[in-house]
């Protein structure tokens, strides 16, 4: 079997306009090794979510115009709506980036989970569904008892958990992350990405995470793309596309990090293993 989860080529999007067709990404490619961890970065508006939402087929009012996108062999632009729908959680999940409006309000947590697995047609039957959600929390660093809760009860980290084990709960072999943690402070952040990185690691998926965040990147992941304007204009190992940028906007962002010493401890970062 290959080794290539995700083939993504010359994906272009197009959002429509008053003033005409927008587009929020062109021609970009890039493909993904099982387990590999590719970060994507950019400034605001360069195409980051459009590119992740065009996997999914979640984006809204966008068009995917032209390219191909390849997900275990699978040509996922001919897909009819019930095939993708079977393969979202089960072969590639999204872990959005506000937990809190992800999460339906009205609905114990374990009955969310739960509903995973029956969309998907997986039966475990009274008692036994229960034990094995309460495992899925723990792994995640939740107590089981949480699957009794609603969202309202849960702090943003725990919420953002709850995402997490859900992303893994049919263990897709790609899993995209959309600033998992932008919404939470920088110490829960870092537990909350390591518990990402965790079980990610565990179950052997391949993983795209959207960040702004430079120094969180250089730990989490192992190549890095950028892009800019919605072109991915550069990708490559994170420490080559950090010691040896090839474009202006990339040397930027890494020369806009607060001071030399930091930058040189994010490289160094970057030369380290991946984290965690
Ligand atoms: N529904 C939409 N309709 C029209 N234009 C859109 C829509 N969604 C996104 N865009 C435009 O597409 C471009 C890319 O947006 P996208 O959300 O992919 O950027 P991003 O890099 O993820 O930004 P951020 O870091 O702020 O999340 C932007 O110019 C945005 O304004």
């Amino acid at each position: 079997m290959s080794d290539t989860v995700l083939k993504v080529s010359d994906l272009t999007v197009q959002y429509p306009t008053a003033s005409g067709s927008f587009h929020a990404t062109r021609n970009v490619s890039f493909s993904l090794q099982r387990g590999e961890r590719f970060g994507l970065v950019g400034e605001s508006g360069s195409g980051k979510s459009t590119t992740i939402l065009a996997l999914m087929r979640m984006l809204k009012g966008g068009l995917v115009s032209s390219g191909s996108l390849e997900l275990n062999g699978r040509e996922l632009t001919r897909l009819d709506d019930e095939a993708f729908r079977k393969l979202r959680f089960a072969e590639m999940s999204l872990v959005p980036q506000g937990a809190m409006n992800s999460l339906n309000p009205v609905l114990r947590i374990g009955a969310q989970i739960g509903d995973i697995y029956d969309d998907h047609g997986v039966r475990h039957g009274g008692a036994d569904r229960e034990r094995i959600i309460g495992d899925l929390l723990t792994r995640v660093g939740l107590s089981p008892e949480v699957q009794r809760r609603y969202p309202h009860e849960l702090s943003g980290g725990m919420k953002q958990r709850v995402c997490i084990a859900m992303s893994i709960a049919l263990t897709p072999s790609l899993i995209l992350a959309d600033e998992p943690t932008s919404a939470l402070d920088v110490m829960v952040q870092k537990q909350v990405l390591a518990t990402l990185g965790r079980v990610q690691r565990d179950i052997g998926a391949a993983i795209i995470l959207i960040g702004h965040d430079m120094a969180l990147m250089a730990h989490f992941v192992t190549t890095l793309g950028v892009m800019y304007r919605g072109e991915l204009i550069e990708v490559g190992p994170v420490r080559d596309v950090f010691s040896n940028p090839q474009h202006e906007y990339t040397r930027m962002l890494i020369n806009s990090l607060p001071s030399f010493d930091r930058q040189a401890r994010f490289i160094k970062a970057a030369h380290q293993e991946a984290l965690p």
